[in-house]
């Protein structure tokens, strides 16, 4: 099948006619063919956002709400289509990309048509001087939109839906590993009344399609999710040119449990936060740290438990780890744990890929644990983002806080605790923008998601992402 982009409300061909081969990775083959676009393509986007952008930024609320509303609605209706075409896409499990992936999608819209019919500004009084202050938030015009392969419904839309509810018009690009719900989007928003051209989405290569975007003059913010390295260089070729950046990166999240957690809940999540969507999530909790009181136990039950775990074609239901998105990807993380014995760690667990019968060309990996003994190794310093976990042990909180900080990044921490003041210490301590305590992956729309250190700039979510895709201007009235 050959998607299209879609650009003013329509679905067209790349100018230069030239085209990418897209995976289907449980079974490593080809299976149809994506927009190899160029800056000229990109320009055609931009000239249409810029174009449906005087009206749509002046469309009521109640108007821009109702058709994020519709688009939510038409997401849920076609939700066994999209899962379907996701879990091909990506690899991952059928019954977590109906689950999971295209309920959040549809959620992102929801929320962000009810948030900006709550979004509101500030008034400030100059009591004294007889003047008033009120600050106006005003869309920004042309906004850039570059998401991952991981999540790729779930992240596309949790970053157009506020900046379309804003009043912007959007030039977006989704993961050319992962095009095909992005595609089928495009179909939803026309149908859901979407005037042309405020949402624009074109397909194609980070190196050439991402880059047209973020270096666009007339695109002024770019919000991005994805590799440290690849939003480390969109920082360098953005911020010379004074554009806003939302930039949400990788993460080497530490996963703290202590003696006193309720081990059974615990246990099941970080079995969670270990391996779901084959460990392709930012917030996977890739450095497990256990108090040594409980350290064989957990040791022990956590290896049983995630043998159990089915490795299979991500269209059988009871399927838990499908495959990995990409024959790179898939290379890149096995290379990790080819150096694990020299870099000091003990396999504990899995280490092979998987043939899975009748799908034999899938990327297909083990669940993995690699005991550590040292957290400068690199499998406890780099992002693998993939189904392999290290395990250590520790003695007190003390040294529990040093292992989860001495990372460049700073994404998310769990932590497993029934006690109220470590609670708070480790929240308070811990470098990350995230922290949860006794649970992994809550999420309330409302609340700031986003990292520190290495793992990006700026947060997304609620109001900050509103906060984001405006711009604030202040008014200062002086009265007699
Ligand atoms: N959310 C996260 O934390 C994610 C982290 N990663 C990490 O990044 C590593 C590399 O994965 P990639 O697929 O290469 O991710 P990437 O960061 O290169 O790709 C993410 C998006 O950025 C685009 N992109 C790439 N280069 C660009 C450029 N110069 N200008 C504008 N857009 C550009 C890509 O086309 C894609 O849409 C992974 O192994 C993983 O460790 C990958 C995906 C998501
Ligand atoms: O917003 C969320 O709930 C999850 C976001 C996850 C990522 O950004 C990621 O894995 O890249």
């Amino acid at each position: 099948m050959k998607i299209k982009n879609y650009i003013n409300g329509e679905f067209i061909n790349p100018i230069q006619n030239n085209w990418i081969e897209n995976y289907n990775p449980a079974i490593g083959e080809v299976y149809g063919q994506i927009p190899d676009s160029t800056k000229e393509d990109v320009e055609k986007a931009v000239e249409a956002a810029k174009k449906a952008f005087p009206k749509w930024s002046n469309t009521t609320l109640d108007k821009r709400s109702k058709i994020l509303s519709k688009i939510a609605a038409l997401i849920l209706e076609k939700l066994d289509f999209l899962a379907a075409a996701e879990s091909k896409d990506n690899g991952k499990p059928i019954s977590l990309a109906a689950q999971i992936d295209i309920p959040r999608a549809a959620a992102n819209f929801q929320f962000f048509a009810n948030a900006i019919t709550q979004f509101s500004s500030e008034a400030h009084e100059s009591v004294g001087l007889n003047a008033m202050n009120f600050t106006l938030r005003q869309p920004i015009g042309v906004v850039g939109c570059i998401s991952p392969w991981n999540l790729p419904l779930y992240l596309f839309t949790w970053k157009i839906a506020p900046a379309i509810a804003a009043g912007n018009c959007v030039v977006a690009k989704p993961s050319e590993v992962t095009p095909m719900t992005a595609y089928l989007l495009g179909e939803i928003c026309t149908e859901a009344g979407l005037p042309k051209g405020v949402l624009n989405i074109v397909h194609g290569l980070g190196t050439s399609t991402g880059q047209a975007i973020v270096e666009h003059p007339n695109i002024k913010a770019i919000s991005f999710t994805g590799g440290t390295a690849t939003g480390a260089h969109i920082a360098r070729v953005a911020a010379p040119m004074f554009k806003k950046l939302s930039l949400e990166l990788g993460g080497k999240n530490p996963n703290i449990i202590f003696a006193d957690c309720d081990y059974e809940k615990m246990l099941a999540t970080t079995i969670r936060s270990s391996f779901a969507n084959q460990g392709q999530i930012c917030l996977c909790g890739s450095r497990i740290f256990v108090e040594e009181k409980i350290y064989d136990r957990f040791k022990q039950d956590f290896i049983e438990k995630v043998a159990a775990l089915k490795v299979g074609n991500p269209s059988e239901k009871d399927t838990n780890i499908g495959a990995l998105v990409s024959k790179e990807h898939l290379e890149k993380v096995k290379s990790y744990i080819d150096i694990a014995e020299n870099e000091g760690g003990k396999i504990l667990l899995g280490g092979s890929k998987v043939v899975v019968e009748g799908n034999e060309k899938g990327y297909y990996l083990q669940p993995t644990i690699i005991e550590v003994f040292d957290n400068q190794c690199k499998l406890n310093q780099e992002e693998i983002f993939g189904p392999v976990v290290t395990i250590m042990s520790f003695k007190t909180d003390e040294e529990a806080l040093t292992l989860a900080n001495d990372v460049k990044y700073g994404l998310s921490a769990t932590v497993w605790t029934n006690n109220l003041n470590r609670t708070m210490q480790f929240s308070k301590q811990l470098q990350t923008g995230i922290v949860w305590v006794n649970t992994w992956l809550m999420r309330d729309l409302r609340t700031p998601f986003g990292g520190q250190k290495a793992s990006g700039v700026g947060r997304e979510g609620g109001f900050e992402a509103l906060q984001f895709f405006t711009e604030a201007k202040n008014i200062c009235i002086q009265y007699e």
